[in-house]
């Protein structure tokens, strides 16, 4: 597998909707692969990349599932998006609706709007106006949370769009398991006969294979 990949997902073959998108994605861990330009560029991916694992490690129902030494042998990667002026925008999507496998997701964008959440059968945009940096939780974190009916969290649906004027950009971090790895509900927070599972779990590589084939679901890479 290619640990430094760039292209473009626009399939001109699908009667469907075009994707208008440019991306390059970098494998950070558990090795970290980054060309070495601009100058700079990989001694700060690699420090973002550092801290968001670590951020990730502070939250608490994460610690309280996993093992530090499990996680850490987990994959992650850094993704850019660029969706260039599209001459026919409702013709296009930068990226069709899904939602994300992983744990947590950083994005940050260079404020232009784009980016939408499905809530209540309708598309909200994201103010992507300010010099903000917005974390998305992912599956992975529904999947943990859905036997804990306090902190029960849904995994948004979102979408890209693009426009006819202006080159939108976006950066996303995210965090996860190692391909290998049975996605299930936390064994400690499962009990076969009082709370047995809500989900059936499956290998983290399955699920992201399965993902490129669904409509809600992320494009192949
Ligand atoms: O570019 C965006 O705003 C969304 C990209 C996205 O959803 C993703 O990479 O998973
Ligand atoms: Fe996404």
């Amino acid at each position: 597998m290619d640990r430094i990949r760039f292209g473009s997902s626009n399939n001109l073959s699908s009667t469907q909707v075009r994707l208008w998108r440019d991306y390059l994605k970098l494998f950070v861990h558990p090795d970290f692969y980054a060309p070495h330009k601009p100058a700079g560029f990989s001694e700060t991916l690699l420090e973002l990349c550092t801290k968001q694992r670590e951020l990730t490690w502070y939250i608490r129902i994460v610690r309280s599932a996993y093992d530090r030494a499990e996680m850490d042998k987990g994959m992650d990667f850094f993704v850019i998006d660029m969706y260039p002026p599209c001459p026919q925008p409702e013709l296009a999507r930068g990226a069709s609706p899904h939602t994300d496998f992983r744990i947590m997701i950083m994005l940050a964008s260079n404020r232009v709007d784009g980016l939408q959440i499905k809530q209540n059968g309708k598309w909200f945009s994201v103010n992507a106006d300010r010099n903000h940096l917005m974390v998305k939780l992912g599956d992975q974190m529904e999947l943990l949370m859905a036997l804990l009916i306090m902190l029960f969290h849904k995994s948004a649906i979102h979408r890209a769009v693009v426009n006819s004027k202006t080159t939108r950009i976006s950066l996303t971090t995210s965090y996860g398991p190692e391909v290998n790895n049975l996605v299930v509900p936390a064994p400690k927070f499962v009990d076969d006969n009082y709370n047995p599972p809500a989900y059936r779990g499956m290998k983290y590589g399955t699920r992201t294979l399965y993902l490129s084939f669904t409509s809600i679901g992320k494009w192949a890479y």
